[in-house]
């Protein structure tokens, strides 16, 4: 890719921007959300099994697992990670208003920068319900059109959507279906969900607050005969 770039003419200072864009793209929000998704699940034990029970099909004999059905077939862990992501997401995109505009009565002058927080989004009980504020496993199951919506954003919109998006998911989903698959996984003694870092906006998925962290257990789960 480097070498691309360089074929291009692109500068060295632009080279490296990009790489760091992508190198803190790859290697902040995928974890934080797999984070998330992991302390939600075990906060409700009982999908646990759910999770093993809809993605057993996707691990082969011969040890490879499918990951489009982990992507296409588990409507269930698909809701759970739509819904994590709708909780954490703390990101906002930034726009450059290049026409005099007007939204909702409001005239936005060409020049300005409009910065659209998700977070406000993801949390409008107009269209996520009085529930908006808390975790529902089912939300997305139940409303499968809620991902189409204007106010679910976790990856941005238009020209700019994270190009990592799928890449993002089916890392976190094949994360948690083989952690189950291979362990039993237990938090150690009940703890909260951990606090995130609320005052802190992120290109993506909100860290966890200060020193809070969510201790858990693994047992290696043993082979069936
Ligand atoms: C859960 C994981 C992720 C989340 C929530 C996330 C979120 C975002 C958001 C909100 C944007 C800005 C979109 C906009 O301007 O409207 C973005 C851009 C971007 N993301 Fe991600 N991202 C994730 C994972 C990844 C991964 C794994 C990669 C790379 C493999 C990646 C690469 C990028 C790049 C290169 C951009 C800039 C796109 C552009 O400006 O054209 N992201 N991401």
């Amino acid at each position: 890719m480097e070498n691309e770039m360089r074929a291009l003419d692109i500068s060295e200072d632009d080279i490296a921007t990009m790489f760091m864009a992508i190198y803190w793209a790859i290697n902040t929000s995928t974890r934080k959300a797999a984070f998330w998704l992991l302390t939600y699940i075990l906060h409700a034990p009982s999908l646990i099994e759910v999770i093993r029970e809809e993605t057993k099909a996707a691990f082969k004999d011969d040890g490879n697992i499918n990951l489009e059905h982990l992507h296409n077939q588990c409507p269930q862990l698909n809701a759970m990670w739509n819904e994590t992501i709708r909780m954490s997401s703390y990101a906002a995109s930034v726009r450059f208003i290049t026409e005099d505009t007007i939204i909702g009565g409001k005239v936005l002058r060409k020049g300005n920068r409009l910065m659209i927080p998700f977070r406000q989004l993801h949390f409008d009980r107009g269209v996520f319900g009085e529930t908006a504020d808390s975790f529902d496993h089912e939300r997305f199951l139940k409303k499968a059109t809620l991902t189409q919506s204007n106010n679910w954003r976790p990856f941005g919109g238009g020209n700019t959507m994270c190009p990592g998006r799928h890449m993002a998911k089916r890392s976190v989903l094949l994360f948690v279906a083989m952690l189950f698959h291979r362990f039993d996984v237990e938090m150690d003694g009940y703890q909260p969900i951990p606090a995130a870092e609320e005052g802190k906006p992120v290109l993506g998925i909100m860290s966890i607050k200060g020193t809070d962290d969510l201790r858990v257990r693994l047992t290696t789960r043993k082979a069936k005969a």
